[in-house]
């Protein structure tokens, strides 16, 4: 059994949360407050991470955002990593894979190099371009399945011969990759009238959900339906309404009470249904 997957669900059943923060942090989105900062972002990315981390289970930083400012960006990127507490697991969210040999690299660069805990990689290559990422037993997979965007129809709700629609095949081939208990898998929370479906259907699957708050979908909803018979294996990732509260801001002490209200909320409600 993956040693994250470990780390993750006890620190869920600890805290009876599913918070998984998304630092996609956006130098134009950021409050002034950091502006007069040599490294901005990376300022940010500390203040959210001090205000959460108390009921964080896990950070997810879309690399996008890093990778847009090139080595600046990067910097940024494995600075932030080293202010996330251990007890917290961190997500690459890369959406990589390629055949083997260069899955291999990537795998080397997220799990190794930067030391990331779980990565979310796309199937649509199949499944030689993963296995390089499932020889990493302690670690986390999070296979792109339903997705939140309404691009979702154009793919992967397309039914298959067998007139099921090609994400369940997707989930179907994840649950038996899942050998060694590292394999999850991402469905978007707009989605959630599918999900109880899904959770039946890969008991065993760690599950990533997305799209709560500023793409709509419902924190209840995720939450009742998202976690496996123990109540845990799944985080819901919230990014931009938790790291950009409207209003202005006096300055960082200021920014932070307003992200950590907004993260003891979402709390709030995870608990009372876990
Ligand atoms: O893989 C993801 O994390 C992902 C999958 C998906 O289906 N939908 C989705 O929104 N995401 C990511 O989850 C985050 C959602 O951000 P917010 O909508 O701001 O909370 C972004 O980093 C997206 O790239």
């Amino acid at each position: 059994m993956s040693v994250v997957r470990d780390k993750a669900n006890c620190r869920i059943s600890a805290l009876k949360s599913l918070l998984c923060v998304g630092l996609d942090s956006d130098p134009e989105k950021i409050p002034a407050v950091f502006l007069p900062y040599e490294n901005p972002v990376l300022e940010f990315n500390r203040a959210v991470i001090r205000a959460t981390s108390d009921v964080a289970i896990a950070y997810k930083l879309n690399t996008a955002f890093y990778e847009a400012r090139g080595i600046a960006g990067l910097l940024d990127m494995e600075k932030t990593l080293g202010s996330i507490p251990d007890v917290c697991m961190t997500i690459a969210d890369a959406k990589r894979a390629d055949i083997g040999n260069t899955s291999k690299m990537y795998a080397q660069a997220f799990f190794d190099h930067w030391s990331f805990d779980a990565l979310t990689v796309a199937p649509y290559m199949g499944f030689d371009s993963l296995e390089p990422f499932f020889a990493y037993e302690d670690k986390l997979l999070f296979v792109l399945c339903l997705t939140s965007n309404e691009g979702s129809v154009d793919f992967e709700e397309q039914a298959m011969q067998d007139g099921r629609p090609l994400y369940r095949s997707v989930l179907d081939k994840v649950a038996s990759w899942n050998r060694n208990g590292n394999g999850g898998v991402v469905v978007g929370a707009t989605k959630s009238a599918l999900l109880s479906e899904i959770r039946c259907e890969a008991p065993n699957l760690f599950l990533l959900i997305p799209g709560v708050g500023a793409q709509g979908g419902s924190l209840e909803d995720t939450v009742h339906f998202g976690v496996d018979a123990n109540r845990q294996s799944a985080v819901i990732n919230v990014s931009r309404s938790l790291i950009y509260p409207s209003g202005s801001f006096s300055g960082i002490d200021d920014y932070e009470r307003a992200v950590a209200a907004e993260a003891s909320k979402m709390h709030s409600v995870m608990k009372a249904i876990l």
